[in-house]
């Protein structure tokens, strides 16, 4: 398994319970969803799982191995985090060449020809290299967020929410893109969304987070989802009347 998530228990200082016993598992190359309302303790489970908050109990599991302080440098190394602030993630003094630079430090061979043709298949302009965050849109900002994770060939994406505060047509693109990087590259993507209708599209399996729990899963059979819990029946019903 790539990635397993198992038996997390989550609390902040406040003492509510954010997460309970999270059981998650995403495969090699595998498109998984995770969806629920504002505040079900989705992007606090991201966090648990990149190793930015500690949980109470249990553990998560990256290529069957825990993930301790000793191992976490290659873990970040095959598993990225993209979230849905692309402007707060890019330093804003730098250019698009040295955001993109900036992970690849160690890889000496990187040049701008590389660079350029994984700006074509994010479908940037090469000219771009040279703008600053500041003078990109948000879709373009999204991007150079997405190809900055994705040039280190992680083996798992985790998004959270990172196409929510893009226009449909480029919600449609970006998603798009996670597509082809998983046909090309078996890129394994946890994609964390509340648009369910972003989250049927993409994924092949889709958890549903409630209160902290997760409370159903299903995968996608004829392009339709089969839930038996009812939240996530009324959650999903809704959609197909949209
Ligand atoms: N750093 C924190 N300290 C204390 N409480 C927090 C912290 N981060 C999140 N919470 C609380 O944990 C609960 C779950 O929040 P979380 O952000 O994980 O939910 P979410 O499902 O991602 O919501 P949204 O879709 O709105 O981002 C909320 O009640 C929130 O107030």
């Amino acid at each position: 398994m790539l990635l397993q998530v198992d038996h997390v228990f989550k609390s902040y200082r406040r003492g509510q319970q954010v997460l309970k016993d999270i059981n998650l598992t995403v495969g090699n190359g595998e498109l998984v969803g995770l969806v629920g309302e504002s505040g079900s303790g989705k992007s606090t489970l991201a966090k648990v799982i990149m190793q930015l908050e500690k949980p109470n109990k249990g553990t998560v599991l990256f290529q069957n191995q825990a993930i301790t302080k000793h191992n976490r440098t290659s873990f970040y190394e095959r598993c990225q985090l993209i979230f849905q602030n692309a402007t707060a993630a890019l330093n804003p003094t730098w250019t698009v060449r040295e955001l993109l630079r900036e992970p690849l430090q160690h890889q000496l061979s990187v040049n701008d020809t590389y660079l350029q043709t994984m700006l074509e298949k994010v479908k940037l302009p090469a000219d771009i290299l040279l703008a600053l965050p500041t003078e990109l849109s948000g879709g373009e900002r999204q991007r150079v967020n997405l190809l900055r994770s994705i040039l280190i060939e992680p083996q798992l994406i985790v998004c959270d929410e990172i196409v929510s505060s893009l226009d449909r047509l480029i919600q449609r693109e970006i998603i798009d893109l996670l597509v082809t990087l998983n046909k090309e590259r078996d890129m394994a993507i946890l994609f964390i969304s509340h648009d369910l209708k972003a989250v049927s599209y993409l994924c092949d399996r889709i958890y549903v987070m409630k209160a902290g729990e997760i409370v159903d899963e299903s995968y996608k059979e004829q392009n339709r989802f089969a839930f038996t819990d009812s939240y996530a029946q009324r959650l999903f019903q809704a959609i197909h009347h949209t």
